[in-house]
C-alpha cells in the first residue's frame, strides 16, 4: 500500500473530486461515515460520552461531520470548538451550520476559556489538526492538548494525531496528541512507522474514502506499507519440476567463538527460507555444533580455530550471508575484504560485517552492487554516524544506498528497507522478537530467497515481512516473553502460507 507525502495527498483528493464530479463536502461526509461506522462498530451496545475536539480547518470539519452523525445515533456528545484562528474552511462552516440546524450548539474554546473536564472512560475524538499543520501548537492549544493527554480519556484522532507533522520530525513533543488509536484516511502516513513518531498514532486504521484508485496507482510514492498483499505478489512459486539445484547454495560465513549458534540460526533459517543447499563457514571450533545442530547444512571450516580467516570454497555460492557473530579481528576483515573482491554477485553483510564495513571506510567501495546491509540502529549509528532526527536518518540511509549501490535494511519496531531510493515499511512483527538471535534469522531468510533466485531488494522487503508474519505466528502460541528465534524458524513454513489465506 502506497503512503503519499502530503502534496500528493491533497492531489489525490482534488483529483477525485473532479474525477467523480463531487462537491469537497462530500468527501468530508464520507471520512465522517467511516468514523462512524468504526466507532459504533467498537462501542457495541456502550454509550459513553463522547467529546470531540475540532480545529477550523477541515480535519474539524470531519470532527462536525461525525458529531451529526453521533447526535442523530443517540450518543451523548459534546462538541467543543477549538476557535484557534477565524480563518475557517468553507467545509467546516458549512457542517457547524448543519449541526446548528440539528439545534445543537457547541461550545467555543478560546483563549480565556476554561479547559473542559474529561472523566476516566469518556472518548476523545481529536479533531483539532489534520495534515494542514503548519507550526507547532502554542499557547492555550498547547495546554488543550496537554490536558487531553494527561486525561485518563480513550483518544481517538481523525486522520492525524494533531501536532504532527507528516514531513518532518516534531519541533516539541509535548504538543502533540497522544492517541489510542488514530483513524486515517486512504492511505498510510510514513510518521505512524517512523521510531521518535510512532506512539503518537497508536493502533492505526485505515478508513476509505473512496479515492481514486488509478490516480493513486499511476502516482509514484517514495514509499510504501508492506502489508499481506504486497507480500504475496513477490512471491515465486515453484514447479514441480524443479531440484534443490534450482534454488541455489548459499553460503552463512560467520561465527567465532563463543557465538556459533548465531551461525546455527541463519543456516537453519536460509534452509527453512527455501535455499537449495547452505554451507555454513566457520572457524574450527565450530565444527560438531553446526553438523549436530543442523544435519542438513554442509559445514566448511576456515584455517583459524577461533575466529573466520581466508577461505577458498570449491563452489560458487548464489548468495553470501557474512559477518554474523563474525568479531572483527584483522584475519577476519579480510576475509570479507578477499569476499567482496572475489564475489562479485551481491552479498547479505550483517552484525560485525558492518561494524567492520563502518570501521573500514576504505572497503566501501568493494561492496558488489545490490549488495545488502541489515543493521539495527546501534549498527547504522555507526556506519553513518549521528543523525538530528528519524527524517534526518532515512536521508543520510537513502544518499548511503544511492552512492554504494546497496539495499539497506533499517531494523525496528517498524522495519524499513532503503532499495532504489524508496523505502519499505514493514507491517508485521511484534515485541516479542526483540530477542536473542532474532536478526540472525532474519539475515539466514533474506539469504536464503537470493540464493532461490529472488533480487536482492525483493528478498530484503519479502524476507522482512516473512519474518516478521512468522514471529506474529509464534507469538500468537506463545506470547512475547517466552518467544525465542528458533520460533520465528519454526513458524516460517505458516508464514509462507498465510500469503494465500
Ligand atoms: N478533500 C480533502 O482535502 C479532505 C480532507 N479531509 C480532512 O482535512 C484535513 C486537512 O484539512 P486542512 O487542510 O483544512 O487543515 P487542518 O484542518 O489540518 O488545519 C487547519 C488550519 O490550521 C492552520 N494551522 C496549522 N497549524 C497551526 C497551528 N500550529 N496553530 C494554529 N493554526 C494552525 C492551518 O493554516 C490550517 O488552515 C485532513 O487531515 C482530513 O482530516 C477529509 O475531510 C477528507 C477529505
Ligand atoms: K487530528
Amino acid at each position: 500500500m502506497k503512503i503519499f507525502n502530503k502534496e500528493k495527498l491533497k492531489e489525490v483528493d482534488e483529483f477525485t473530486i473532479k474525477e467523480q464530479n463531487i462537491k469537497s463536502e462530500e468527501l468530508m461526509e464520507r471520512a465522517a461515515v467511516q468514523l462512524f461506522g468504526w466507532l459504533k462498530t467498537q462501542l457495541k451496545e456502550h454509550q459513553p460520552k463522547i467529546n470531540l475536539f475540532c480545529g477550523i480547518g477541515n480535519n474539524g470539519g470531519d470532527g462536525l461531520a461525525l458529531a451529526r452523525l453521533l447526535l442523530n445515533d443517540g450518543y451523548e456528545v459534546e462538541v467543543y470548538i477549538v476557535n484557534f484562528s477565524d480563518k475557517r474552511s468553507d467545509d467546516f462552516l458549512l457542517n457547524l451550520n448543519r449541526l446548528k440546524e440539528n439545534k445543537f450548539w457547541p461550545e467555543f474554546i478560546n483563549e480565556n476559556s476554561d479547559l473542559p473536564e474529561l472523566q476516566q472512560g469518556e472518548i476523545v475524538i481529536d479533531a483539532i489538526f489534520g495534515i494542514g499543520l503548519n507550526r507547532p501548537a502554542e499557547g492555550w492549544v498547547k495546554e488543550l492538548i496537554q490536558h487531553i493527554n494527561q486525561s485518563k480519556t480513550y483518544v481517538i484522532s481523525v486522520d492525524v494525531p494533531s501536532g504532527l507533522y507528516l514531513d518532518k520530525a516534531p519541533d516539541d513533543k509535548e504538543v502533540i496528541i497522544k492517541a489510542e488509536t488514530t483513524i486515517t484516511f486512504q492511505l498510510p502516513k510514513l510518521v505512524f512507522f517512523l521510531p521518535e513518531t510512532a506512539e503518537f498514532a497508536g493502533r492505526v486504521e485505515i478508513a476509505d474514502i473512496g479515492l481514486d484508485q488509478n490516480f493513486i496507482s499511476n502516482t509514484a510514492a517514495e514509499a510504501s506499507l508492506i502489508q499481506q498483499p504486497d507480500a504475496q505478489r513477490l512471491y515465486q512459486s515453484r514447479t514441480k519440476f524443479s531440484h534443490k539445484g534450482t534454488f541455489g547454495h548459499c553460503l552463512v560465513a560467520g561465527g567465532s567463538y563463543g557465538k556459533m549458534g548465531s551461525v546455527l540460526l541463519a543456516t537453519k533459517a536460509a534452509l527453512r527460507a527455501g535455499a537449495g543447499k547452505v554451507s555454513a563457514l566457520i572457524p574450527k571450533c565450530g565444527y560438531q555444533i553446526l553438523q549436530l545442530g543442523i544435519p542438513e547444512a554442509m559445514v566448511i571450516t576456515a584455517e583459524n580455530e577461533k575466529h573466520l580467516t581466508n577461505t577458498q570454497t570449491d563452489f560458487v555460492p548464489e548468495s553470501i550471508c557474512f559477518g554474523i557473530g563474525a568479531g572483527k579481528e584483522e584475519g577476519t576483515k579480510h576475509y570479507l575484504e578477499q569476499l567482496m573482491k572475489e564475489h562479485g554477485s551481491p552479498m547479505l553483510i550483517d552484525a560485525d560485517g558492518i561494524n567492520i564495513l563502518a570501521e573500514n571506510k576504505d572497503l566501501w567501495k568493494l561492496l558488489p552492487e545490490k549488495s545488502i546491509l541489515t543493521p539495527h540502529p546501534g549498527e547504522l549509528r555507526r556506519l553513518l554516524g549521528d543523525w538530528e532526527d528519524d527524517f534526518d536518518k532515512l536521508e543520510k540511509a537513502k544518499r548511503f544506498s544511492l552512492e554504494y549501490k546497496v539495499i539497506l535494511v533499517i531494523k525496528g519496531a517498524y522495519t524499513i528497507t532503503i532499495a532504489d531510493e524508496n523505502l519499505y515499511v514493514n507491517s508485521t512483527g511484534n515485541p516479542g522478537m526483540a530477542t536473542a538471535g532474532s536478526g540472525d534469522t532474519l539475515s539466514g531468510i533474506i539469504s536464503g530467497l537470493v540464493s532461490q533466485g529472488y533480487d536482492p531488494g525483493v528478498a530484503a522487503v519479502f524476507g522482512v515481512y516473512l519474518h516478521g508474519k512468522a514471529g506474529d505466528l509464534a507469538a500468537e502460541k506463545l506470547g512475547f516473553e517466552a518467544l525465542i528465534a528458533e520460533d520465528i524458524i519454526q513458524h516460517l513454513g505458516k508464514a509462507y502460507k498465510s500469503l494465500f489465506e
